[in-house]
């Protein structure tokens, strides 16, 4: 990286001069490091203290979380970590991501600098951009894994970002991917993986639920695009995959706390479709690039449980884009387009 006779002259300590080199961060939420309490309650601790996520008066938050939340939720949020944890030693969101950069990687050839890194816990993004930057990167690409842009998810990216930058004297020059919730390529990859898998299913549901991440709904009326974001993903994927709103009904998953959030909820979703006499449901996630707690486990295991209990007879839970060689198609081609001018 370094030239002899770029640096000759510089006095000890210059750092070295070098063409810039072309970088890619992947950074997606962040997972624990074990499927322990202690780990559950530093991961949760860290997420949990964001204020694009929880926006409470801190003098009223700090104390529940860390006097009731932290206490209590560990445990139980672990023992599901424990019942997915892959048999490599890590979360199916880390070692996704990581399959995802490396995939990536080898798509962009040796020219681009390929990394990834978690907004909360590890790799950090912080410590994944120093090491870019020291491997020669001046100019980077933040690619975040979130289809759909949020405050609580993309902007927290951003923000620790630019903290981290701060912290920097020579600064690499930053690139920042927009949302692709409507991205052809993006539709397209969930088309052909919802297809594969009925085909591998060797049944094909009634009625698929299109499942999103929820939010407190209050965060639609203070400007967040999430829910539109949500709403345009889950119409073009029924137009490219010939379903009606009745047969493909969106649903928002994952509530947290007393507050109204997004509805209609998917678990009551789920429900009410067994009751009403649908057999056969499958539920897709679009809003996860990669699967994680909130689609092997609250989907995959308490939602299976909940439509079997309510009457209903087969149950799938589509994979998430993972690294099928259409979500590498995917992401190669937003870094592509983004790098534009840089390499
Ligand atoms: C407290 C409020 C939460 C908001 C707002 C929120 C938004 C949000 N989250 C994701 C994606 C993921 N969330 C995951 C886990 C998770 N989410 C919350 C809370 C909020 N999320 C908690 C407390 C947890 C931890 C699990 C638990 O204790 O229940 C995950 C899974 C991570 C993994 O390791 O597998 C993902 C992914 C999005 C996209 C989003 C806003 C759009
Ligand atoms: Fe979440
Ligand atoms: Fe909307």
């Amino acid at each position: 990286m370094n030239d002899p006779s770029q640096n000759r002259n510089l006095p000890e300590g210059h750092p070295a001069i070098a063409p810039p080199r072309t970088g890619v961060l992947l950074v997606n939420l962040g997972t624990p490091d074990a499927p322990t309490p202690g780990a559950v309650r530093r991961y949760l601790a860290e997420f949990l203290s964001d204020r694009r996520v929880v926006d409470y008066p801190r003098a009223l938050w700090l104390p529940l979380l860390y006097g009731v939340i932290l206490n209590v939720r560990p445990a139980r949020t672990a023992r599901a970590y424990k019942a997915i944890w892959r048999e490599e030693g890590e979360s199916p969101l880390r070692w996704f991501t990581r399959r995802q950069a490396e995939a990536l990687a080898a798509r962009l050839g040796a020219g681009v600098l390929v990394d990834w890194a978690m907004r909360y816990g590890a790799p950090s993004l912080a410590g994944r951009l120093e090491a870019m930057r020291a491997a020669g990167a001046g100019r980077i690409l933040v690619l975040p894994l979130y289809p759909q842009y949020s405050a609580s998810t993309t902007a927290s990216v951003n923000d620790a970002l630019f903290a981290a930058v701060r912290a920097m004297r020579w600064q690499p020059a930053l690139r920042l991917a927009p949302a692709f919730h409507d991205e052809p390529a993006y539709i397209e990859a969930l088309a052909a993986g919802a297809r594969r898998r009925f085909a591998e299913l060797g049944w094909t549901p009634e009625r698929v639920i299109i499942s999103f991440h929820g939010l407190p709904e209050r965060f639609l009326a203070a400007g967040d695009p999430y829910h539109c974001h949500c709403q345009k993903t889950a119409r073009l994927l029924r137009a490219a995959m010939g379903w009606s709103e009745e047969a493909a009904p969106i649903a928002f998953q994952s509530r947290f706390g007393p507050e109204k959030w997004l509805g209609p909820a998917t678990d009551e979703t789920i429900e009410r479709l067994a009751r009403e006499g649908t057999r056969w449901l499958a539920v897709m996630t679009p809003g996860f690039m990669a699967d994680c707690l909130e689609t092997l486990e609250e989907i995959a295991v308490a939602g299976r449980a909940r439509f079997l209990a309510a009457g209903g007879e087969a149950f799938d839970a589509i994979p998430c884009l993972n690294d099928a060689p259409e979500a590498v198609a995917l992401l190669e081609s937003l870094a592509r387009r983004e790098l534009a001018g840089w390499a």
